[in-house]
């Protein structure tokens, strides 16, 4: 049998990372296109994909399945081109972007030529970007949400997801709009609230200069995102303003309450304020892709040198896979606590298992 062809364009974070996941079947040969030269020679060299294509209207000649992993407006672009090149009757053509509901509506132009577009969004990811970040788990156990048209045929979306199994995602269809306002209010506004907080900070921080020196975990948390690729943010907050500014129009909403509370509230309507909230957040359902999920160990390790090898020596005799190791310094002039994170709760089970009985440290797990 001959090999699926896929040529994916737009190689960095996600483009590179379903590349890597597709290259788990031999079945299939891995043709990739990115307008950065350097990003196509790394994805070469690094085995990101078997192929470079010099330009996508060749190599989709030759194509099963196309998926695009740019921006969400240079997909657009790209449909539009794409509607007047030669494209074989059976490839079906898909996309990763955080929005559908406009790439569906150049989709419908795409269907009157007869060419088959399935919108796609893994809701995996990062604030990472670019090709270096790309890693093949890193859809495993998210979901991935596919859009198709009405009129899209049910063997058609049987194939794309034949292929995109090969990510670990929960696959799942949903209309685009819905797509939409789902992802408006668990990932786009949240985006603009995270940069807002460090808007905010910057403009505190002009006149109480300290301010931001005492920015530790709390904040960072809540503004880790507001460090993403400013360009792919700005594509789907264009694509997805009315839902966006809905969102926001609640957000204000909620904020004249919490400003009730404040002027007018007990200490128990304060209370119940945090409660609430704590109680929503504490139930929510583990639905991390890779990236999102990171099984944390937190040891407090005393400020002498050779310590940390200490540590990573333990683990390394145990046989236990650490993804990351870092130092949060969480007080100014003393030495900070160790964070070592794990790819699953039960290699972490053993880390701390193994730092209770080989060395004195506290450690305790988030
Ligand atoms: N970063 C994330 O966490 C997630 C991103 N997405 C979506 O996936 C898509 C890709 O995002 P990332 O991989 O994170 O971005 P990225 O910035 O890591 O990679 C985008 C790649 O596309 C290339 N590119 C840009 N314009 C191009 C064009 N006109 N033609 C060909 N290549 C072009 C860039 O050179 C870069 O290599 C976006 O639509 C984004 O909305 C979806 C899920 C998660
Ligand atoms: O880093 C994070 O937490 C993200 O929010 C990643 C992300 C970015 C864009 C998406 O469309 C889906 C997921």
């Amino acid at each position: 049998m001959s090999k699926k062809r896929i040529l994916i364009v737009g190689l960095g974070l996600i483009g590179g990372s379903i590349a890597l996941a597709l290259q788990r079947s031999p079945e299939h040969e891995i043709i990739g296109y990115d307008a950065n030269a350097d990003t196509l020679q790394s994805a070469k060299v690094l085995g990101v994909i078997h192929k470079a294509a010099t330009h996508p209207k060749e190599a989709v000649k030759e194509a099963d399945f196309v998926i695009f992993a740019t921006p969400v407006n240079a997909t657009l672009q790209w449909m539009k081109e794409l509607q007047t090149w030669t494209v074989p009757s059976h490839t079906i053509v898909t996309d990763t972007g955080s929005t559908k509901a406009i790439i569906m509506e150049e989709a419908q132009h795409l269907a009157e030529k007869g060419i088959t577009f399935i919108g796609g969004h893994p809701m995996a990811g990062s604030h990472k970007s670019g090709v270096m970040a790309a890693k093949p788990i890193l859809f495993e156990n998210a979901y991935y949400m596919l859009t198709p048209l009405a009129s899209a045929k049910e063997e058609q979306v049987k194939a794309l997801e034949g292929i995109l199994k090969l990510t670990n995602a929960k696959l799942m269809v949903v209309p685009a709009e819905e797509h939409d306002h789902m992802t408006s209010v668990v990932s786009h506004f949240p985006h603009i609230v995270a940069a807002s907080l460090v808007h905010q900070l910057a403009n505190e921080n002009a006149e109480h200069p300290f301010t931001k020196r005492l920015a530790a975990g709390g904040f960072r948390d809540i503004t880790r995102i507001a460090s993403s690729n400013p360009t792919m943010w700005q594509d789907i907050t264009v694509q997805n303003r009315a839902q966006i500014q809905d969102q926001l129009e609640k957000w204000q909403q909620e904020m004249a309450r919490v400003q009730l509370i404040l002027e007018k509230g007990t200490e128990q309507d304060i209370y119940q304020f945090f409660e609430e909230a704590k109680q929503f957040r504490d139930a929510l359902p583990d639905t991390s892709g890779a990236l999102f999920t990171t099984y944390d160990l937190y040891i407090d390790v005393p400020d002498y040198p050779g310590s940390i090898a200490e540590i990573t020596g333990y683990f390394a005799e145990e046989k236990i896979s650490i993804t990351n190791i870092r130092i949060v310094e969480t007080r100014e002039d003393v030495f900070g606590i160790l964070v070592v994170s794990f790819q699953s709760s039960g290699d972490r089970k053993r880390a701390a298992e193994c730092i209770r009985t080989r060395s004195p440290y506290e450690f305790y797990i988030s």
